[in-house]
This record gives structure tokens, C-alpha cells and sequence, in this order.
């Protein structure tokens, strides 16, 4: 009999996780504690913006007319316990308040509500970023605390999906890694991802902390890349040279390759910058000193870029102080096609911009309702060209394909002055300055 299928946690993993399952031809059943987002998505709408999603679950969720019907949700524990086979955690894992460490305990509370409905044989497959360690902790938790003994057992799999191709990413990943502690765990993961295997994604199958590392040292890798590379904007400012025309350059050779080479203003969002922490504060319990030094290294040049944005558009206005200045900015999200304003670098800069006395008005495609909670006091524009009235700098934050398509010459019609600042280093400088804007980037010649 097909493998019947649960998801806890339906966030941007669990939500899609969900729909992807239903797509490979497996029975799901979807649970979240909280009850508005059990009935968005009954509705077959998503509680956030991620292209394809929403099709996707439509074509699955029972009560559409020519759907599946093969995904459902609920949030009783007992009927998640009884249906499924394999139960997939996909709950978040944040930094501590006030500590770099990971908050385990929306894990923890998912796996303590869930153990006791096992009654017979279950696969618990984490697929949360945790720190190294945690899957040995709760497959001991799920063992005492579940009917079935023994025969529930826990699994790491864990995702490696980016936001804006959550969908693409799911169906046909670069790679599936599975920390297992025995053969029939894996031959029921062989099962779950026949789909994508078939297709070609490699299946790599380790052990649990191997599995658990892989995760968070990919995240890690990411990061070390774009620190890396605002490194040497840093060089490339002092020195007179291009960061842009370098990363192209360096990025022709195989081993370096040209991607996550874009300086600008870091990274955020809610994965790279929580998941170096808690990795940080892992290795320094385990005493890996050196992984400490060198991922403190990556996060600190990583929260500089934005205090080095802020002093850019200080100095291109003149040096003093942003009091009474207009600062227009160009995205709010942590990136493009995402409505995800979580750790933003654009938005903590506009934010430090707005403290600072700027009056700064912002406008996004879609991340305006989440900046809007986050941050009610900044100004919010209902079009790029209404952000742009009257600025006396405009700073591009997120890279939307919007802000690569707008007419220069038609926001320096409204603008104050033509100045802007590109944060992403993804506007094309020639263009701007043909039609008369002061264009100025990270790491690149001022003319
Ligand atoms: N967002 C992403 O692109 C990726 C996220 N991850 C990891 O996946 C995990 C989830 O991340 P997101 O989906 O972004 O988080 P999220 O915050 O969007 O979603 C988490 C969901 O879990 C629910 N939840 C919390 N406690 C629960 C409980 N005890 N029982 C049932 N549901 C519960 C929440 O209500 C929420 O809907 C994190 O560990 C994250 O690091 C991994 C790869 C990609
Ligand atoms: O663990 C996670 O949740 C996910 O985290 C990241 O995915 P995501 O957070 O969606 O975003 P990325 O595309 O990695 O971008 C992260 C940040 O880096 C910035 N970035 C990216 C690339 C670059 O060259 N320069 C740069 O500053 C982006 O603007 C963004 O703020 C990883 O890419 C995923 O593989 C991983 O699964």
C-alpha cells in the first residue's frame, strides 16, 4: 500500500513540503497549531507570497473542483498519529531571543504532542535546521514517549529549498540527504523521494549528525561566500577597483563559480544569518574554536555592509546629518520574489535611515503588508515612482526585476536630485547615468 504522509508545521517548508507530497502521488494530511493558516490554505491560498505555491495547491487540495484531493488539513494530533506513515516536522526553528543559540522548542512541543499518537510503526522525519546533536536527543524522546516503542523511529532529511523557487526546488532538488539509524528508514525514504530520484537528484545517506551538519555547513558556505565577496568590495572601494567586473571574473573558474558572488548589502532573510548563529553557538559548546572564530568573521562583515549602506547614502548627500532628508527606498523584502521581510537587509537599513531623522519612504511588489507590521513608521509608497517623489537620494535595497525595468528618465522627472545608490550591485550604471543620475555602488568606481 502507498505511504500515507503527514506534514507538522505548514510555514514556507511545511507548506510547500505539503503540496509537493500530494504532487508525487502521496495521500497528505497537513497540521498546524495555528488555525487561520489551516483554513488559508483549505482555502487554497498561501499565507505567503511564493511563486507557483498556490497552483500547485490547488491542484491537490481536497474541495477544488477537478483537484487530487490528495492533501488535507487539520490540527488534531490523534487523526495526525493514526494516518500517517511518515510524519514530516517542518516547524521553525529561530535564534533565541537575546542569544545567538537556536530555539528548539516549537520542535520540541511538535514531537511531545505527536510521540504519543504513534501507535504503530512511523517514520518522524525532521526536516527543521537544527543544531548538530538533536535528532539523537528526540529520537530518544520519541521512543519513550510513544505506544509503538521501537518501532517509531526518527529520521534527518533535511531542506536545502530556496524562497522565490520553494516549488522547483522541491520537486527536483540538487540533492537529497537522509541521516538514517536503520535500513528500513531508508528504504521508506527511497520510497517518499522515488519521484525526484528517478529524475535524477542524487540520494545521499549518512548518519544523524552528518545529516544534521550537512544543513547548517551548506547555509554556512552560502554565507561565506557573500561575506566573502563584500570583503573584497571593501578592497575594491580602497583600491579603486570594480567588485562586480572581479566576481565575473574569478567566477569563470569552475572551482570558484560565478553564483552567491553578488556584493551589496548581505544576507538576510530567516535561514542564513539565524542558522550561522546557532551553528556559532553550537561549536563553541562543543569547543570547534576555529568554526567559531571564522563564522563570527562571516556575520560580522555581513552586518557591516548595512551600517556601510547607511554611511554611503550619509556621505552622497553630503556628510551631516539625514535630518530633513527625503530618502526614497527601492525593496523592503530580504530578497525578490519573496514577501519575506524577516532579518531584511533592506528594511534595517531604511529603519537605521528613519531613526537617524531621514524621512523615508518605501515601496516593495510585495513585501509591503509584512514590512508595514514590522515597521509601521517608515513611509510606504503605493508605486516605485510615488517612492521616488521628491527624493533626495533613492537607495536600491532588494533586487526585483521591477527596479531593473524602471525608466530612469521618468524618475528623474520626480526626484528631487538624480542620485541613487544600487545596495545589490543589479541596476546597469551606464543606463542611469545616460539619463543624468549620480549612480553609485558597493566596491565599484564612483564614475
Ligand atoms: N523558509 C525556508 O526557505 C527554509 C526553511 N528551512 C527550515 O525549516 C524550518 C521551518 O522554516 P519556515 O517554514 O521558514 O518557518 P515558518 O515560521 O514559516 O513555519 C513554521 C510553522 O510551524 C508552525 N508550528 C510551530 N510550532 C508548531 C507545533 N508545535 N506544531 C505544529 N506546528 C507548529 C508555525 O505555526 C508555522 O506555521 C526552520 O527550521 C527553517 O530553518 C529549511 C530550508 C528552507
Ligand atoms: O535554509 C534555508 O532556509 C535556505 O536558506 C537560503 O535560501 P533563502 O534564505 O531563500 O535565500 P538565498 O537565495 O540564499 O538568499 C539569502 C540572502 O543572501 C543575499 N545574497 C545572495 C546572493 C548573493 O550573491 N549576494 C547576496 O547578498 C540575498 O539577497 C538574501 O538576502 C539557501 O539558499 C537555501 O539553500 C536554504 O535552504
Amino acid at each position: 500500500m502507498a505511504l500515507k504522509i503527514t506534514v507538522i508545521g505548514t510555514g514556507y517548508l511545511g507548506a510547500t513540503h505539503a503540496a509537493a507530497m500530494a504532487e508525487l502521488g502521496f495521500e497528505v494530511l497537513a497540521l498546524d497549531v495555528v488555525r487561520e493558516k489551516i483554513e488559508m490554505l483549505e482555502r487554497g491560498e498561501t499565507p505567503m507570497y511564493e511563486p507557483g505555491l498556490e497552483e500547485l495547491l490547488r491542484r491537490h487540495v481536497a474541495g477544488f473542483e477537478g483537484s487530487s484531493g490528495r492533501l488535507r488539513f487539520t490540527q488534531d494530533w490523534a487523526e495526525v498519529g493514526a494516518f500517517g506513515d511518515v510524519h514530516f516536522v517542518c516547524v521553525n526553528t529561530p535564534q533565541k531571543r537575546g542569544e545567538y543559540a537556536c530555539d528548539m522548542s516549537y520542535v520540541e512541543s511538535a514531537i511531545a504532542s505527536l510521540a504519543p499518537h504513534l501507535e504503530r510503526p512511523a517514520l518522524v522525519v525532521g526536516k527543521s535546521t537544527v543544531p548538530v546533536g538533536s535528532a539523537d536527543r528526540l529520537a530518544r524522546t520519541i521512543t519513550e514517549l510513544a505506544p509503538a516503542g521501537e518501532d517509531a523511529e526518527l529520521a534527518w532529511n533535511p531542506e536545502f529549498l530556496r524562497e522565490g523557487f520553494a516549488v522547483q526546488d522541491t520537486l527536483h532538488p540538487d540533492r537529497i540527504v537522509v541521516g538514517v539509524r536503520s535500513e528500513r528508514a531508508e528504504r521508506t525514504l527511497r520510497e517518499v523521494y522515488a519521484g525526484p530520484v528517478g529524475e535524477g537528484s542524487p540520494f545521499v545517506v549518512t548518519d544523524f549528525p552528518t545529516s544534521e551538519l550537512v544543513k547548517t555547513s551548506a547555509n554556512s558556505f552560502l554565507a561565506t561566500k557573500i561575506s566573502f565577496i563584500n570583503a573584497m568590495a571593501e578592497v575594491c572601494e580602497a583600491a579603486g577597483g570594480d567588485v562586480a567586473m572581479l566576481a565575473e571574473a574569478i567566477g569563470y573558474d569552475d572551482r570558484i563559480g560565478k553564483k552567491f558572488l553578488r556584493a551589496g548589502i548581505g544576507f538576510g532573510g530567516g535561514c542564513l544569518p539565524k542558522d550561522i548563529r546557532a551553528f556559532m553557538a553550537r561549536a563553541g559548546e562543543l569547543g570547534a574554536d576555529q568554526a567559531l572564530t571564522f563564522l563570527r568573521e562571516i556575520d560580522s562583515i555581513n552586518m557591516r555592509q548595512r551600517g556601510q549602506m547607511v554611511e554611503l547614502a550619509r556621505q552622497a548627500l553630503g556628510g551631516g546629518s539625514f535630518l530633513g532628508k527625503r530618502v526614497a527606498v527601492l525593496g523592503a523584502t530580504f530578497k525578490p520574489d519573496s514577501d519575506d521581510v524577516r532579518d531584511s537587509p533592506a528594511l534595517n537599513v531604511a529603519g537605521q535611515i528613519h531613526l537617524q531623522g531621514g524621512q523615508v519612504t518605501v515601496y516593495d511588489p510585495k513585501g509591503m503588508d509584512n514590512a508595514r507590521r514590522v515597521f509601521p513608521t517608515l513611509g510606504y509608497a503605493d508605486t516605485a515612482l510615488d517612492a521616488v517623489r521628491g527624493a533626495d537620494v533613492v537607495l536600491h535595497l532588494t533586487e526585483w526585476r521591477e527596479f531593473r525595468e524602471l525608466d530612469p528618465a521618468a524618475l528623474g522627472e520626480v526626484a528631487t536630485a538624480r542620485l541613487i545608490l544600487d545596495g545589490r550591485n543589479a541596476l546597469d550604471p551606464v543606463l542611469w547615468r545616460k539619463a543624468g543620475w549620480t549612480y553609485r555602488a558597493m566596491g565599484r568606481p564612483t564614475a
